[in-house]
């Protein structure tokens, strides 16, 4: 078994790729993080090292790779899916809720032609009065518009000013959040015996407490936050519990089991799968280079799938999207005038873009706005439409401060200064299928 199963520490997305190294070579190095970001000193042994392991690690890898990788940046391509014919990979797939279905892919046309908008609006059912507030919450749902019609969507936001600024007090604070996050390096064995790194950041697990008994009540409460923002057709399977005291223990969201459970009727609904605080330091330059979420072609699949992924910024680095953003680089970005993909062939009026270069579709959230997508297509097949990657920090890019909400005075300032080299943070949701 994977060291990091045994740990639960490293987010599942990390998982995905410590599979990939029994069964592609990747070559995985996990470092865990000393409380005081910047300083990675590795602060437990995740397990008794061989020598082999031990020179391995000396030169950056844990795994020496026996086969040729079958995740290469190109993920779903020929030699991959004639990879999978040979190994008799089985693919995942997954059962979308109707609403989940109706939220990505019945509006598309419509909204497209008015200008890509939507509003939905949520209950807050679930939630204990006193902090269930009377009003209903209007979410923002805004399309990315692409060539390849990819139900993308930019939700505005989900953390106004003052919420914004309680979560990044949490997911700053060092008792918490960044005292259990672990620095992570990936490397991935190329063709020519090449080694590339696939990712490099600092990553905390937000935690589902059927899984511990003890979980921090910080987390519960940005878990609430966030919630509370959603489109509710997107957060059925994750009611908000509160933060009462049960026997000492703090209640939280209703989570998945670790037992995967196949769906076999629209009834069910997403159930939060994970979720994680990544957050990229500045300084380190860190990045994580494309990947799917939920699969990765030739690799055994997930026990649980991730049907969709929210992908909330909370800080993000000044610039151009080109510095820190999320890129997805199979979609196209679709200008005003252009035309998608599926109506090219019904319209006379697009031009040819061979031998242009392609666009690359970036997005950079403002902080408080999050990103939402299928892992899965309509018919619950993995969407490789969906791979995308987190940009390299700009070197020398300070970190955006806080300017609005009371919260950050002091108490932020002195954590950002304890933390400055982390330019962006981001909180990763993840829902099952
Ligand atoms: O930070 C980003 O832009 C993307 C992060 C991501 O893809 C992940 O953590 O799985
Ligand atoms: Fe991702």
């Amino acid at each position: 078994m994977p060291v990091a199963l045994k740990n639960a520490i490293v987010t599942t997305t990390v998982l995905l790729y410590l599979f990939s190294v029994s069964a592609t070579g990747f070559a995985v190095l996990t470092l865990s993080m000393s409380s005081s970001a910047g300083k990675s000193s590795p602060r437990r042994s995740l397990k008794k090292k061989s020598v082999a392991d031990n020179m391995a690690l000396k030169i950056g890898l844990n795994v020496v790779p026996k086969k040729k990788s079958g995740y290469t940046h190109n993920v779903g391509n020929d030699a991959q899916t004639e990879t999978n014919k040979v190994r008799k990979v089985k693919v995942p797939t997954i059962t979308w809720t109707q609403n989940a279905k109706d939220f990505f892919w019945r509006d598309n046309e419509q909204s497209r032609e008015k200008a890509n908008l939507r509003n939905t609006s949520r209950t807050t059912t679930g939630v204990p009065a006193r902090q269930r507030g009377e009003r209903q919450v209007q979410v923002q749902v805004q399309a990315v518009a692409n060539k390849e019609e990819f139900p993308l969507y930019l939700l505005r936001n989900v953390l106004p000013p003052k919420s914004l600024a309680r979560a990044l007090s949490i997911v700053l604070d060092e008792d918490t959040a960044i005292s259990d996050a672990e620095e992570m390096e990936q490397h991935e064995r190329v063709s020519g015996g090449k080694v590339r790194t696939l990712r490099r950041s600092i990553v905390s697990r937000l935690k589902c407490t059927t899984e511990s008994s003890k979980s921090l009540p910080t987390h519960v409460q940005l878990l609430n936050m966030i919630v509370s923002g959603l489109p509710v057709e997107l957060v059925e399977g994750m009611p908000l519990s509160g933060s009462t005291k049960d026997n000492g223990n703090t209640s939280i969201h209703k989570c998945s089991n670790s037992e995967h459970v196949p769906t076999t009727t629209h009834n069910h609904s997403h159930q939060y799968e994970d979720g994680s605080i990544v957050y990229y330091r500045t300084a380190g330059n860190d990045f994580y280079d494309t990947h799917h979420d939920s699969y990765a072609p030739g690799d055994p699949p997930r026990q649980r799938q991730r049907a969709y992924t929210i992908l909330l910024y909370l800080r993000a680095p000044p610039g151009l999207p080109l510095m820190g953003g999320t890129e997805f680089p199979r979609l196209t970005p679709l200008r005003q005038g252009q035309t998608s993909e599926s109506k090219k062939g019904r319209t006379a009026t697009t031009t040819s873009t061979r031998n242009q270069p392609k666009e690359r579709l970036v997005v950079k959230p403002r902080p408080g706005d999050a990103l939402v997508w299928p892992n899965f297509d309509e018919d619950g097949n993995p969407h490789m439409h969906s791979v995308h990657r987190a940009l390299s920090i700009a070197p020398s890019t300070p970190p955006t401060t806080i300017s609005k909400g009371k919260l950050q005075a002091d108490e932020i300032a002195r954590k950002d200064k304890d933390n400055d080299l982390m330019g962006k943070i981001v909180v990763n949701l993840w829902f099952e299928g």
